[in-house]
């Protein structure tokens, strides 16, 4: 499935086209070939829903498959596929609401990938459960990206039923897109982004310590 996403006259950028690619397990039956028709992307922005984490689904062969991996190893494949070498990845964390609401009620310990997070006491930090939880995910799928390309994956958080989430996350995407052009390294250290954790995971809050 594609569309096409258009934003607000006011920030509107003339030349920007966003193709919007939905896959499921079935989509997938020819090696990503099909990828290849994507190859003069100017940035590959991944999405995905950060409230899977406790979901499963039925894959074309196989077992019942946690949606969250699921998500991770399309991740991967697509970093990995030879068109997307030199391309900047965002990855839009979605569904924070969604996160929010269910992280109090269900660990997300609950997915294997994520069995050593281990948040801090409300008395040591002010992030809430939910907040350190996605700078933990982030710092997962950060960590992931760069073992596969040594390159920074850039990440953001939506809740893509407000408008105005959207609206940011592209604003983020163009910011990206600019950066990657001016081939400025590094910038992105200094903001609120990144200020809360270290994308190495072993100086990561959020991970225990054996
Ligand atoms: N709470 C919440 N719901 C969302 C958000 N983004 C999308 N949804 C809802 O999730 C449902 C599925 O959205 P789709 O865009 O169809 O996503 P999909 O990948 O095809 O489907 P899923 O795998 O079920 O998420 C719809 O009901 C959306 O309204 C979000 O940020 N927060």
């Amino acid at each position: 499935m594609s569309d096409m996403y258009s934003e607000s006259s006011e920030c509107q950028t003339p030349l920007t086209k966003y193709q919007l690619i939905s896959i499921n397990s079935k989509g997938l039956p020819d090696g990503f070939k099909w990828l290849e028709m994507f190859e003069d992307v100017r940035v590959v922005v991944f999405c995905i829903a950060l409230s899977d984490y406790d979901q499963e689904w039925v894959p074309c062969i196989g077992p019942l498959q946690n949606k969250m991996l699921a998500s991770r190893d399309l991740f991967e494949k697509v970093v990995r596929h030879p068109c997307f070498v030199d391309t900047p990845f965002v990855l839009l964390l979605n569904k924070f609401d969604a996160f929010e609401d269910k992280i109090n009620q269900v660990p997300i310990t609950v997915c294997d990938w994520f069995c050593d997070f281990s948040p801090l006491k409300p008395h040591h930090n002010s992030q809430s459960l939910a907040h350190q939880a996605y700078y933990y995910v982030a710092v997962k799928f950060k960590e992931l990206f760069s073992s596969i390309t040594g390159r920074k994956l850039y990440v953001w958080q939506a809740r893509a039923r407000e408008r105005t989430s959207v609206d940011e996350a592209f604003k983020y995407i163009r910011e990206v897109l600019k950066w990657d052009e001016e081939n400025i390294e590094n910038l992105y250290g200094i903001t609120a982004d990144d200020s809360f954790y270290s994308t190495e995971m072993s100086s990561s809050p959020y991970i225990r310590q054996e």
